[in-house]
């Protein structure tokens, strides 16, 4: 495995940046020089820096000699650089299944979909054709940091995290832990199996990131209905131990959460289900959350766990669609996922996308759809600055990565993409083209209408660079 280089030399980037610092807000830092040290760390950014000399007085502050820095510039007014995106939950071992869900809903479509794919990985080949392909693509399309569940066979979910490494993409990687509902085929053999194998990725990836700087092991109980009690204790009580990340899911279909009354007939609530057993706190990411009731999102507030947003794959498998003003008016952090398979798509930009879409379809502060005022709608919805917030600061905050990732401040990391909304002919100089190109299609905007039209056409091909602590990791 080629061990995950930082780039080695001091960069500079120069152009303009565009970030959330806070919900409903986007910056724009025009003429804007951002330096990055060898580490990857932003050490400085410095306003009015289009000009030569400007740049060579801040190389001299920070003590750099000219000849050892490599420069980035956004070239015209189409170009921006961006954080990365950050996908919150996603399955890369049900890549191979993305688009393949028919008429299913959430139980039927484990089944017939899902189970089987993840169990045939257990084939390391396929297993590292299926995870190349995934973090190719999901780098691709700009998410520098991914929040992943990859299967029960702890080679291959190894395998997962050494690709990670290797092709330098931020990564949590989730061993899953389920001792039923599955097929017998496919199914962890005991709790303490479950204990052993979770140990035996956490060991691993501490061999290849000692201080998990880049890639993370993270507790991953499926959900509820695949967890007997004892398997959620025994999983609490390695998460008290070792201070990881912990995800799941929670309350994403009606016929989950009758299963679940079932399964766990003292609960009072799925949520109180894994409060119970000591799992709902600030380290869990529950994903979904479409149904939770009043008193269960109240608790999730007062645990301080996080939400994982993953709106299309809630209209995908029908499962419904989550309340998140209301999820974010109890203080609850919430970031965005693919939720591939579940959801057909690999872009965290489709997941903003699909984020404000889908929240016109409620009314605040709770209810669904159907004979709410127009104002009562209009408050439930989410506008394009709040869905790139969830895309970048709010994953930050949901992987407790915010001190680290998802603005571009002095002391972060230089995960960023490089946006360019214009593609220049090839027999046209960049300068003429933007300043005469395709004025009358791209470039008469505003700005915040350029963006807006960015989230909703736009698609990797708009990608041109991606970065992960510095280092070029898609191009
Ligand atoms: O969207 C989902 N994808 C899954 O793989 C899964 N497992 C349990 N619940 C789930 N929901
Ligand atoms: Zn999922």
């Amino acid at each position: 495995m080629a061990p995950s280089s930082t780039p080695g030399k001091n960069q500079v980037f120069i152009g303009t940046f565009i970030h959330a610092k806070c919900l409903g807000e986007l910056e724009y830092l025009h003429n804007t020089a951002v330096c990055v040290d060898a580490s990857g760390t932003i050490v400085a950014i410095e306003p009015n820096c289009n000009q030569q000399k400007a740049v060579e007085t801040l190389y001299a502050r920070l003590g750099w000699s000219l000849d050892n820095v490599a420069i980035t510039v956004a070239r015209h007014e189409l170009q921006f650089f961006f954080p990365g995106f950050i996908d919150t939950h996603v399955h890369a071992s049900q890549y191979p299944n993305v688009g393949v869900f028919g008429k299913s809903t959430l139980l039927d479509w484990l089944n017939k979909y899902t189970f089987p794919m993840e169990a045939s990985l257990s084939s390391l080949s396929k297993a590292r054709r299926v995870y190349t392909r995934c973090i190719r693509r999901t780098l691709a399309n700009g998410t520098t940091t991914a929040a992943y569940y990859a299967t029960i066979d702890v080679k291959a979910t190894n395998l997962l995290a050494d690709l990670c490494y290797s092709m330098g993409q931020r990564a949590f990687i989730g061993r899953v832990c389920m001792d039923r509902l599955g097929p017998e085929y496919y199914l962890d053999e005991s709790p303490d199996h479950a204990i052993a194998a979770t140990r035996a990725t956490v060991e691993h990836i501490r061999r290849i990131d000692s201080n998990f700087e880049l890639v993370s092991p993270i507790i991953t109980p499926r959900f509820a209905p695949a967890c007997s009690s004892e398997m959620l204790t025994r999983l609490s009580e390695l998460q008290k131990q070792t201070q990881l990340p912990m995800q799941t899911h929670i309350s994403e279909n009606d016929n989950e959460i009758k299963l679940v009354a079932e399964l766990f007939p003292d609960g009072k609530s799925y949520a109180d289900v894994y409060d119970t057993h000591g799992i709902l706190n600030e380290k869990m990411i529950l994903a979904h959350a479409v149904h939770l009731t009043e008193e269960e999102a109240d608790l999730v507030a007062e645990r301080k766990a996080k939400i994982a947003h993953c709106p299309c794959s809630n209209s995908a498998l029908t499962s419904g669609v989550a309340r998140v003003r209301w999820l974010l008016e109890k203080g609850i952090q919430v970031g965005l996922g693919t939720d591939m398979s579940g959801g057909y798509s690999p872009s965290i930009l489709d997941a903003a996308r699909q984020a404000t879409i889908v929240s016109n379809h409620l009314i605040a502060p709770g209810g669904q759809l159907s004979c709410a005022s127009q104002e009562e709608r209009d408050k439930a919805k989410l506008s394009i600055e709040e869905v790139l917030y969830l895309a970048t600061k709010g994953g930050a905050q949901v992987l407790g990565l915010a001190d680290k990732i998802g603005t571009f401040e002095v002391g972060m990391q230089w995960d960023a993409q490089l946006i360019d909304l214009g593609r220049v002919p090839d027999d046209v100089a960049e300068d003429d083209y933007a300043i005469h190109g395709n004025l009358d299609i791209f470039g008469w905007e505003t700005w915040d209408e350029r963006i807006a039209k960015w989230v909703f056409n736009g698609d990797d091909r708009n990608t041109k660079k991606v970065w992960v602590r510095g280092r070029l990791v898609h191009e």
